[in-house]
């Protein structure tokens, strides 16, 4: 047995959070291949090749206000300068300004050669065509200059981003309509149980209905992978052996629930080990002890707790960071924030624990979190409910009312 688990009550490896994720990142590697992607599917999706700046942007002299364009060294309070035209965004005045003319000019619109100042409207009196200036401006004022934004050859974006709104507004801004993006990971999935029904079948004695499924279609779109939904598969040796098969088949990962601890229905572990190679850990995390982890092929393996609490915990904690290292993203750790707690807080030293935490922003900013309530790794509803995970440290006891903790908004996580 290794030397850097944190506990050995256990016959399984019992590591850390910290430990376990380590060993999940470096057994992720970032898919190959990519794809070409239109902008407007683009959102989220890792940039492939970097993008230069085909041209200056903006790629003309043009107006910051609505107003008029002129020489500044004709601005004179006493001598009104003549209108000789307008450019407006899109249609250009195409003659020159000269000593004593100015141009009517719109936010956006091309600055006139000659022209090198524009004088806000309300800086104006117009009296048929005489303008009229209240104040002089100085020279170049309210003009923005070409490749101001960015400059003709100018890198604009590197492979490994991860592309937001406005990075896709900048890649329209240089008249580009595609981008080549890294193919997204393939991530086949089922969950497993004798017990578990679908929705609009009657629930049996013991029968309940199957949500790990719901809960991870969820998790993995909103992760941005290529999910395919292998169903219910029942505690059946020759039925799980079948569906890993057919998953390792087709997927770059391959994520279960259920059947992930000990006892004699469990086939997913056995399965793993026939097939592929195998890790099982128990994790000293609440919710989420055991966890499977693995290979089967080229895929790599998740075997999930059933409960779906420990679900979502072990795919926060371990599957997501996996994911978006194979999507190409960087992995950082998630944040931890520190708040008063509301509420005294049940803790045992042994495991961390990610109780379930409502963030509440305190008159003076600070931040506070109260529970949930039942911390049960089957109370979904709790996971509803909150919107943080209280983390407590491993060796911790139970936690006072007014203590400082972690908290890990699940906006970070989810
Ligand atoms: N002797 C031991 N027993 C258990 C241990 C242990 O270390 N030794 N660990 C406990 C912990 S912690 C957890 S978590 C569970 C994990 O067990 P499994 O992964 O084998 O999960 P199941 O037994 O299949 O199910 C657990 C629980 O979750 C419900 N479930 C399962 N799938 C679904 C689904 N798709 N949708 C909704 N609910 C689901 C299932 O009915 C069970 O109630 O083991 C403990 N036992
Ligand atoms: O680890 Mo289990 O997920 O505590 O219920």
């Amino acid at each position: 047995m290794q030397t850097d688990t944190c506990d050995t009550d256990f016959d399984a490896l019992v590591l850390t959070e910290e430990q376990a994720r380590e060993r999940v990142l470096t057994a992720s590697t970032p898919v190959a291949g990519s794809e070409r992607c239109p902008l407007t599917a683009a959102l989220g999706r890792v940039l492939a090749a970097p993008i230069a700046a085909p041209f200056d942007v903006p790629p003309h002299r043009n107006s910051a206000m609505d107003g008029y364009a002129l020489r500044a060294s004709d601005q004179s309070p006493d001598t009104p300068l003549r209108i000789v035209g307008r450019s407006f965004a899109g249609h250009p005045f195409d003659a020159p300004v000269r000593a004593g003319e100015c141009v009517q000019i719109m936010t956006g619109a091309v600055v006139p050669a000659g022209a090198d100042t524009v004088v806000q409207q309300e800086l104006t009196t117009v009296d048929g065509n005489a303008l009229h200036l209240q104040r002089t401006l100085k020279q170049g004022a309210n003009i923005r200059h070409p490749g101001e934004d960015l400059r003709r050859g100018q890198s604009v974006l590197e492979p490994g981003r991860l592309l937001t709104a406005a990075d896709l507004g900048l890649l329209a801004s240089l008249g580009l309509g595609e981008v080549d993006v890294l193919r997204l990971p393939r991530v086949a999935f089922f969950s497993t149980g004798d017990e578990l029904r679908g929705i609009g079948e009657t629930l049996g004695e013991g029968d309940i209905y199957d949500s790990n499924r719901y809960i991870l279609h969820a998790l993995l779109q909103r992760i941005g992978v290529d999910s395919v939904d292998l169903g219910r598969i029942p505690d059946r040796r020759d039925a799980v052996y079948a569906a890993l098969d057919d998953a390792s088949a087709q997927a770059d990962v391959i994520i279960t629930t259920g059947g992930a601890s000990v006892g004699a229905a469990d086939y997913v572990a056995h399965a793993l080990r026939d097939l592929g190679e195998a890790e099982f850990w128990k994790i000293a995390i609440k919710p989420g002890r055991p966890l499977n982890f693995g290979r089967i092929g080229a895929a790599l393996f998740f075997g999930l707790p059933g409960n779906p609490v420990s679900v979502m915990a072990t795919f926060a904690l371990f599957a997501a960071p996996c994911l978006r290292r194979l999507r190409g993203e960087s992995v950082r750790p998630y944040r931890r924030l520190h708040a008063t707690t509301r509420d005294a807080l049940k803790k045992t030293p042994g495991r961390t624990d990610f109780q379930r935490g409502i963030l509440h922003t305190e008159p003076d900013g600070s931040l506070s979190v109260s529970s949930t309530g039942l911390q049960g790794s089957h109370v979904l509803s709790s996971m509803s409910q909150a919107d943080c995970f209280i983390r407590l440290p491993r060796e911790a006891g139970p936690v006072a009312a007014g203590s400082t903790v972690d908290v890990v908004p699940f906006a970070d996580l989810f």
